[in-house]
C-alpha cells in the first residue's frame, strides 16, 4: 500500500493493476498458506486480499458469488447436497442457501485464517456459515473429494488463482475427483479466470473438462475489482441431456443474477468463441 492506495500488481496480469483507495488497514496476517490482508476501502467496502490478490470486496462480490452458484444450481432438477471447495469468505454458501431444495451445504477451505477473518470483517458474506444446514471443514479439497465418492448434487470450486494454494484445482486429476464425488446427474462450477488474460488456460480447462464431463460450458460475468473487470466459470454436468444455458428454476433475492443474465453469460466475444468452441 503506497500513498493510501492498494495496487493489485501480479505477474499473472502484467502491465496492469487494479488500484483501490485505502481508508484503514483492518488486518494483516501470514497464515500457514498465504498472506492475508483486509482493508476498508474508500468506495468498495471491506476488501479481502490473499498473497496480494483481491479475493472479494463488499461492493461487487455478489456478481461473482451469485453467478458461480446459480449457474449450476438453477440448471440442476433438484439439488439437495452441495459442496463448496474454497469459498471460505462464505459468499457462495449464502447464495447456495437461496435454493429451498438444498438440505445440506458442506464447505471445505484449506485455510482457517480466511474463514476466521471473513467472520470478523465480511459479515454480509460469512453470516450464513452459521446456518444449521452448513458444515465447515478446514482442509485440502483434493483429500476431501477423494473421501466422498458419488455424494454431491452440485460441487462449486470457489478458488483463488492457479498460483499458490489453489494451483492443483486447475489440473485434470482434480476434475476427475470432482466427477467421482458427484451423485448421478451432478453439476460442477469452477472459477475459470478471465478471457482478456487467461485464454490459453481457459482453453485447457475447457478441453480437460470436456474429456471428463459430457456437457461443459464456459460463462462470464462482469466484476469491477477483478483483473480486467471480468471473470468466468466452467459449468459442467454428468448428465448429457442437461442444458446448462437454460435455468429450470427461479432464484429470489439476487442483485446480479437473473434468467436473461444466465442465458447471456454463455455468449462469448469472437476472439474467445472460436478458441473455446473447438478447444
Ligand atoms: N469467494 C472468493 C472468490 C475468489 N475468486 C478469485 C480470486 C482471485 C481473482 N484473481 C480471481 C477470482
Amino acid at each position: 500500500i503506497q500513498d493510501g492506495w492498494f495496487r493489485e500488481i501480479s505477474s499473472q496480469w502484467p502491465g496492469q493493476a487494479m488500484t483501490l483507495k485505502v481508508n484503514k488497514i483492518l488486518h494483516v496476517e501470514k497464515s500457514i498458506y498465504q498472506d492475508v490482508l483486509v482493508f476498508e476501502s474508500e468506495t468498495y467496502g471491506n476488501v479481502l486480499v490473499l498473497d496480494g490478490v483481491i479475493q472479494c470486496t463488499e461492493r461487487d462480490e455478489f456478481s461473482y458469488q451469485e453467478m458461480i452458484s446459480h449457474l449450476p444450481l438453477t440448471t440442476h432438477p433438484n439439488p439437495k447436497k452441495v459442496l463448496v471447495i474454497g469459498g471460505g469468505d462464505g459468499g457462495v454458501v449464502r447464495e447456495v442457501l437461496r435454493h429451498d431444495s438444498v438440505e445440506e451445504v458442506v464447505l471445505c477451505d484449506i485455510d482457517e485464517a480466511v474463514i476466521r477473518v471473513s467472520k470478523m470483517y465480511l459479515p454480509h458474506m460469512s453470516a450464513l456459515l452459521q446456518s444449521p444446514k452448513v458444515t465447515v471443514f478446514v482442509g485440502d479439497g483434493f483429500k476431501f473429494l477423494s473421501d466422498n465418492e458419488a455424494t454431491y448434487d452440485v460441487i462449486i470450486t470457489d478458488s483463488s488463482d492457479p498460483v499458490g494454494p489453489a494451483e492443483a484445482l486447475f489440473q485434470k486429476p482434480y476434475f476427475q475427483l470432482l466427477y467421482n464425488a458427484l451423485a448421478p446427474g451432478g453439476h460442477i462450477s469452477t472459477q475459470a479466470e478471465c478471457l482478456w488474460l487467461h485464454l490459453p488456460l481457459i482453453s485447457q480447462l475447457r478441453n480437460m473438462t470436456s474429456q471428463i464431463f459430457p456437457v461443459c460450458e464456459y460463462a462470464c460475468t462482469t466484476i469491477p475489482t477483478y483483473p480486467s473487470g471480468q471473470i468466468g466459470f466452467i459449468v459442467a454436468s454428468k448428465d448429457a441431456t442437461r442444458n446448462l444455458k437454460e435455468p429450470r428454476r427461479k432464484v429470489s433475492g439476487t442483485r446480479y443474477y437473473n434468467e436473461d443474465i444466465h442465458r447471456s453469460a454463455f455468449v462469448l466475444p469472437e476472439f474467445a468463441r472460436t478458441i473455446l468452441a473447438n478447444g
